[in-house]
């Protein structure tokens, strides 16, 4: 009898492994929380009012296509690896194989008062959720004078901080022009603990970077760190403190803590460690890829949460279920970095490849070409103009 292999979440980890699987004929039961993906790497374009948050999301139906692929909507709860059972929210399911792609979220490292007085950006929801209150605020301080000030504040200066804050650069001017507010009623400010931005590119571009946000008016807070926030202020190490009618905190993430709770070896950050052909250490029927997996190179660095090493090891992960299913040989996995592109609004962004800089539009192009290539990946031109038509209702 052929195994039941069972995928847990449809980013971008999940998604690559679910096409592979497809493509070789292999049946599998994908669930997720909702009946679409959505382009992560694109929140920030979300929530600074780019396009409707709509648009960032693709029907999985309309990726994948065969009969024996088995699309679940539901919410993964718990995972006894002992009896090989998945309890999700409306029910149970049985796997022989595994593969864990449940990405991450914000996360807030017990900082007092960021769960209940920050936004995050790490779902559509949330995206829609920032949009929708600086929209809100904007319009209510024309009409009303109210709140008392139109204060953004962003803190963490990765590569979510630094996209949002360019895009929100290019927002905030459009809506002061559309309600004729003045410039001086608003601000935007990023804080980070260290003194440079954008921690995962060259130096050099780190600096085009922090100048580009200071040129288009956003105030650096750098060698910051915030350690609390209520409903008046934002509480900084130095002791001093900001005041922000908007407060977005993006100071890194965390794998579910349900990965912890299974009793799967997982780091500080409740990713699950794995061996070099994506197995759990300990635990060969079950996978872990993406931003739930804790990956070691043979340089002894432990890989980045990005969509670009959750797709190759989302890929890698299910080739190795196809030789699995053949009886065939694993192999190991190998990540190869194709570069790093960050937006800093819809006009500028700085990309780096291999030892390649670019700046400006060009860095952007990179960034578009990309984006066109993944949706291709995703279903080619049939799912590119599908998407156009349809309607997505986002949930939680
Ligand atoms: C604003 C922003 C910009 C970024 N820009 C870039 C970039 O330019 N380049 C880059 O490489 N990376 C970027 N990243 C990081 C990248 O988005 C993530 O590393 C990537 O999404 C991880 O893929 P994944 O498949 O592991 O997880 P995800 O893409 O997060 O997918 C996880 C899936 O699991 C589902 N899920 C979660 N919990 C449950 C549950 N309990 N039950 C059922 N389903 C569940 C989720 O709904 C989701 O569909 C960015 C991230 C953000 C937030």
């Amino acid at each position: 009898m052929q195994p039941k292999i069972v995928i847990l979440g449809a980013g971008y980890g999940g998604l690559a492994a679910a096409i592979h699987l497809e493509k070789h004929h292999i049946p599998f039961t994908l669930i997720n929380k909702h009946s679409y993906h959505y382009f992560k790497t694109l929140l920030h374009e979300a929530a600074g009012g780019r396009h409707d948050a709509q648009t960032y999301a693709i029907d999985l139906r309309d990726i994948l296509h065969r009969k024996t692929s088995v699309m679940v909507k539901d919410t993964v709860r718990e995972l006894d690896i002992r009896t090989k059972t998945v309890w999700t929210e409306a029910g149970c399911y049985e796997y022989d194989k595994l593969v864990i792609a449940l990405g991450s979220q914000t996360a807030t490292f017990g900082i007092p008062g960021l769960a209940q007085h920050a936004f995050v950006l790490d779902s559509l929801a949330t995206a829609k959720a920032i949009r929708e209150h600086i929209e809100y605020s904007f319009a209510r301080y024309a009409r009303t004078g109210e709140p008392k000030d139109l204060k953004i504040v962003v803190a963490g200066g990765g590569l979510t901080g630094v996209e949002l804050m360019g895009e929100l650069a290019d927002f905030a001017p459009k809506l002061l022009r559309q309600h004729q507010l003045s410039a001086d009623d608003f601000e935007l400010t990023l804080v980070h603990g260290h003194d440079e931005i954008l921690p995962n590119v060259h130096r050099d571009l780190r600096q085009v970077a922090m100048h580009k946000l200071q040129e288009r008016g956003v105030k650096l807070l750098l060698g910051e760190r915030v350690t609390g926030a209520n409903e008046a202020e934002i509480l900084l190490a130095s002791g001093k403190s900001l005041h922000a009618h908007t407060f977005i905190w993006t100071g890194g993430v965390e794998a579910p803590s349900l990965l912890r709770e299974s009793g799967l070896p997982v780091d500080s950050r409740n990713r699950v460690e794995v061996n070099t052909y994506l197995q759990v250490k300990g635990h060969p029927d079950v996978f872990a890829i993406g931003d739930s997996a804790h990956f070691t190179t043979s340089d002894d660095d432990v890989l980045p949460p990005t969509g670009q090493v959750a797709e190759q090891m989302g890929k890698h992960a299910a080739e190795n279920l196809v030789q699995l299913w053949h009886s065939d040989t694993m192999r190991e996995f190998v990540y190869h970095d194709h570069g790093m592109v960050a937006s800093l609004g819809p006009t500028y962004g700085v990309a780096e490849v291999g030892h390649h800089h670019a700046t400006g539009t060009a860095a952007l192009v990179l960034k578009d070409g990309s984006k066109m290539k993944y949706l291709m990946h995703l279903g080619g031109p049939i799912a590119l103009l599908k998407k156009h038509k349809q309607w997505i209702e986002i949930e939680m």
